[in-house]
Parts: C-alpha cells; sequence; structure tokens
C-alpha cells in the first residue's frame, strides 16, 4: 500500500498505542522528574542537525512515546511521501501539482532520478545566474538607494524574514521597503519618501493577479509616472511564474518560476530577489546551501536522528494526543523579529486543513496556531500566560550563540534571558500563596544556531518546512493548497462596488448594518 492510500492515521496501530500512552498521563508529563531521573535524557532528546542544535529534552514526551511517534511515521509511510515530493511527483494533488521547492536549492548537476528533474535543476539554475546577475547588477548601481518589494503572502513574508534577519550582511547605504497591504497608508507611507530616479520597484507575485498586488503595483507605476519618472523598464522589475501576465503589466526585466513553487515556499525562487539584493549573490548561494544540508538531512538521516521528522512527530503528539492547540515560537535575536509571522503562514497555510487529501472530513486535529515575538520582549507581555496561565502552551526557543555587534554585556543578558525562561517554564516555583505560584513541567524545545548566518537561516527555514510537511503527511492532508483563502477574496470583489452604491441586497442583517455604517 502506497502512501497516498494507506488507512487514515488515526486507523493505523500505533495511533491507538499513542493515546493509551497518553491517557496513562493522567497528571501530565513530568519533565523534572524525567530530566532528574534518566542520566541519558538529554543526550537522547538533543541532536545536532545542519547549522544547529536542537535540544528537545524539556518536553513531555520519553523513549516509550517517540519509538511509538516513529512505528506511526512507519505506518503512515512518511519516508514514501517524502521521497515522492523529492522525485517531483504530483503530491499537491488538489491542483495535480509537483512540490519542488527543494529543487531550488539543490547544486547545479545534482544527480535527479528522472531527466525530466535533471532539466528543471538546469533552468533553476539558468534563472538562478539572471537573478543574481542582476541583483548584482542593481547593488552596483548607486543611484538606486530604494527598494521596494511590492507582494503578500508568500511574495513577502520569507523576503521580509530573511532580509531583516540577515541585515548584517547588507550593503550600507540600500533602503529595503515590503509593501503588502492593500491598505494604501502602507504604500503611501513608502512612496512619500521616494524619487522616481533612485527607486526599483520589485513586483512579486507568483498568479500576477493577486488584487493587493495589483492595486499597489498599479499605484506605485502611476505615482513614478506622475512624479516624472520614465523609464518603466528600468525601475520596474516582476517576479512570477505568470510571466504574461506581467508583461501585459508593462513590466519588461521579468524573473519567472514555476508551478511547482508553493507560494509560501518560494524565497528561494526568484521571489528572494530582494534578500539578494541586499546581501549579494554569493551569500544567497550560501543561503540556499544551508536549505540544501537540512534537505539531505531530511531525506537521508535515519527517522531517529532526522531533526524535521522529530519535530514534526512532536507536533502530532501534542496536538492530537496532549490536545495543545498553539505553539509559541520565541526567537532570541531580534534580526528574527519576522520569524514568527512567516512560520505562520508556512504551518497555518499548508496544515490548517480540515479535510483530508481525498476531501474527507477528518475527526482530530491539525495545525496549531503559532505565534510568538522576539524575547526578551515576549516576556515582558505574554509570557506570564506562558508561566502561569490555565493552558500549557509549547514553546519553541531559538537562540543564536555570537551575536554580529559588539556591545558588551547585551549577548550574554539575552542568552541567560532565554536559559532562564525555559528552566523557568520547566521548574517553576512553589509558593502557597497561590498567585506567586509557578506549576512549572511547561514543555519548550530549544533550537541553537552558533551564528545568524545566511547558511544557518537557510537550515532553519527548511527544518521547519519539512518538520511542516511530516505533521501534515502523518495527518493525511495535502499541505501544498489553501483553499480556505479564496472565498473571502470572492466576497471582497461583491462588497466593494456596493461601498459605493449602497446596495445591500442579498446581505445578512450584519453585513448589511456594517456596510451602511462604512458608507456614513
Ligand atoms: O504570489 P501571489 O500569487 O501574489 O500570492 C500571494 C499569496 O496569496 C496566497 O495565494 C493566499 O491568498 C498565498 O498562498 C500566496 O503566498
Amino acid at each position: 500500500m502506497g502512501w497516498a492510500d494507506r488507512p487514515r492515521c488515526d486507523q493505523l496501530p500505533a495511533w491507538g498505542q499513542l493515546r493509551a500512552l497518553s491517557q496513562a498521563l493522567t497528571t501530565g508529563y513530568d519533565v523534572r522528574a524525567a530530566l532528574a531521573g534518566d542520566a541519558g535524557r538529554v543526550a537522547r532528546f538533543s541532536q545536532d542537525a545542519p547549522e544547529l542544535f536542537a535540544d528537545l529534552s524539556k518536553n513531555w514526551i520519553d523513549a516509550s512515546i517517540e519509538d511509538t511517534l516513529f512505528d506511526l511515521a512507519e505506518q503512515a509511510g512518511l519516508a514514501a511521501h517524502r521521497d515522492a515530493m523529492f522525485a517531483g511527483e504530483r503530491i499537491n494533488n488538489t491542483e495535480q501539482r509537483a512540490v519542488l521547492h527543494t529543487l531550488l536549492r539543490a547544486p547545479a548537476g545534482a544527480p535527479q532520478a528522472t531527466p525530466a528533474l535533471a532539466e528543471a535543476l538546469a533552468e533553476v539554475h539558468q534563472t538562478l545566474d539572471a537573478m543574481l546577475a542582476y541583483a548584482e547588477q542593481v547593488r552596483a548601481d548607486a543611484r538606486i538607494t530604494d527598494i521596494v518589494n511590492i507582494g503578500i503572502g508568500g511574495s513577502d513574508l520569507g523576503p521580509q524574514m530573511a532580509v531583516r534577519a540577515l541585515d548584517a550582511y547588507a550593503a550600507p547605504g540600500r533602503r529595503l521597503h515590503f509593501v503588502s497591504n492593500v491598505d494604501g497608508h502602507e504604500l503611501d507611507a513608502v512612496l512619500r519618501r521616494l524619487k522616481p530616479e533612485s527607486s526599483l520597484f520589485l513586483v512579486a507575485s507568483k498568479t500576477f493577479t493577486t488584487a493587493e498586488t495589483m492595486a499597489n503595483a498599479r499605484s506605485a507605476l502611476s505615482w513614478f509616472q506622475r512624479e516624472g519618472g520614465t523609464d518603466v523598464a528600468r525601475h520596474f522589475a516582476a517576479l512570477s511564474s505568470n510571466v504574461d501576465g506581467a508583461r501585459a503589466f508593462g513590466i519588461a526585466n521579468i524573473f519567472g518560476f514555476w508551478d511547482w513553487v508553493g507560494g509560501r515556499y518560494s524565497l528561494w525562487s526568484a521571489i528572494g530577489l530582494p534578500i539578494a539584493i541586499a546581501i549579494g549573490a554569493e551569500r544567497f548561494r550560501e543561503l540556499l546551501a544551508g536549505a540544501h544540508a537540512m534537505d539531505t538531512h531530511f531525506r537521508e538521516a535515519p527517522l531517529r536522528s532526522n531533526l524535521p521528522m522529530r519535530l514534526g512527530l512532536l507536533d502530532v503528539w501534542y496536538r492530537n494526543f496532549l490536545q495543545f492547540t498553539s505553539r509559541s515560537i520565541a526567537p532570541y535575536h531580534s534580526a528574527l523579529a519576522r520569524l514568527p509571522a512567516y512560520l505562520q503562514q508556512l504551518e497555518m497555510e499548508s496544515n490548517g486543513k480540515r479535510v483530508d487529501r481525498h476531501g474527507g472530513p477528518l475527526p482530530y486535529g491539525t495545525s496549531p496556531v503559532l505565534w510568538g515575538e522576539p524575547g526578551t520582549n515576549g516576556q515582558h507581555a505574554y509570557f506570564q500566560m506562558l508561566h502561569q496561565g490555565t493552558d500549557v502552551v509549547p514553546v519553541e526557543f531559538v537562540a543564536v550563540r555570537e551575536a554580529a555587534h559588539r556591545l558588551p554585556g547585551h549577548q550574554a543578558a539575552l542568552l541567560a534571558n532565554a536559559l532562564a525562561q525555559a528552566q523557568a517554564l520547566m521548574q517553576g516555583k512553589a509558593d502557597a500563596g497561590g498567585h506567586r505560584d509557578f506549576p512549572g513541567n511547561r514543555p519548550s524545545t530549544f533550537l541553537l544556531l552558533q551564528r545568524l548566518t545566511p547558511r544557518s537561516l537557510g537550515a532553519l527555514v527548511a527544518l521547519q518546512e519539512h518538520r511542516v510537511f511530516t505533521s501534515g503527511s502523518v495527518w493525511g492532508i495535502n499541505s501544498f493548497d489553501q483553499w480556505g483563502v479564496e472565498l473571502g477574496k470572492v466576497l471582497a470583489k461583491d462588497i466593494e462596488p456596493r461601498l459605493a452604491s449602497g446596495d445591500a441586497s442579498g446581505l445578512d442583517a450584519s453585513t448589511a448594518n456594517l456596510l451602511q455604517r462604512l458608507r456614513g
């Protein structure tokens, strides 16, 4: 039986065993006792992976639970599903598309399973070379001081997150702006500071039809022409798999990609152009190399030491057997400020599904809610709830050992806080007074990077992509479509003219009332 037609995960033997294991944890799993009583626990639940170290030992997990999760992965055909993705099978079944973002970071000429894949890889490298040559050209052009990326969702979140994360590698004197929202305040605030002759607009849209991006691109183009800009070909470029659409818009400089790159998996493609302009071609290649190293790990490491698989299986354990509904991301590096937003799209758009890949409703939970802010800021905001709230929320710390700055004292203070928070969540502190009592035993994972470099960022992001693949695969869903975003788009199109006309016919009473108030 193949991965696509195996029984649903809740009908697999390991699922029942995991249910029994979770029912045995009547008062939760005691991580403190487990750590104190087992000298081998840290080694058993820690591991190296490319560019990072992971400590899972503060989680509600033990050897028998993890072994049963490994059984579940085997029974669910996880490895075969992964291999099908790398082999270019159309695993995105609702759109009949392959899922090959990993090919975007494969080295030129890397052996491929089929001639078609080898050909696709050659095309990837041709486009990459052209895109990186263009990035270098922009970097060398002292007249261009402001680059504006106009895109939304995957055409915004990845580049924005990475540009900020790699700011230490950016050449000074050039500003990158990201405009995503159809809310004109956002574009207006950027345009007010720009001059046409020193601006470059990158219109980033896989489909080149997304309403917000098209509205912003049209407004940017009229501003450019109104302000006396003449050379559209020099000041506008498009990053899109819809080359005809970009051309019809009037853009000549187009960097393409393929339908097998999902929007939220696209920062490695032409969508990564703002990153390449910020950090340069060589550093961009390092970003790809870091991701490729994680791809190789995901492909080749045995299940037991395969970090994306271990994290994804832990996510399944938490979501389906301990009923945790969210995970908090705590990056202890201010340059990773946009990582939680990026991961929200990655995980919640991929795995926020209520039917299996054949369309059958699921009786179990899927994507958790992801949220977070950089540490130490979160500590002074919502960590109260993590320590003393009624719900258990697993926290994923991301810490970076070496700072990119030389300000004395700050890095030690930052790292001490990361460690202390993980420790405090776990240890707790008994106090008879109630209000000052910390129950402790709150689970966390600790990911540790040596430095935040293009390479380590690439590995970190690929790790997250593959852990999302893992949980989605076990759940039997299609992690690569996003039909859930469509209905709101259609309704907005219907409502927009009504705001002008006031026609509320056929609307429900609440929407009709709000429509009239918005008009007034
Ligand atoms: O790159 P595009 O085609 O403009 O799409 C932007 C985003 O919109 C979505 O399709 C959701 O509406 C995302 O999946 C995607 O990343």
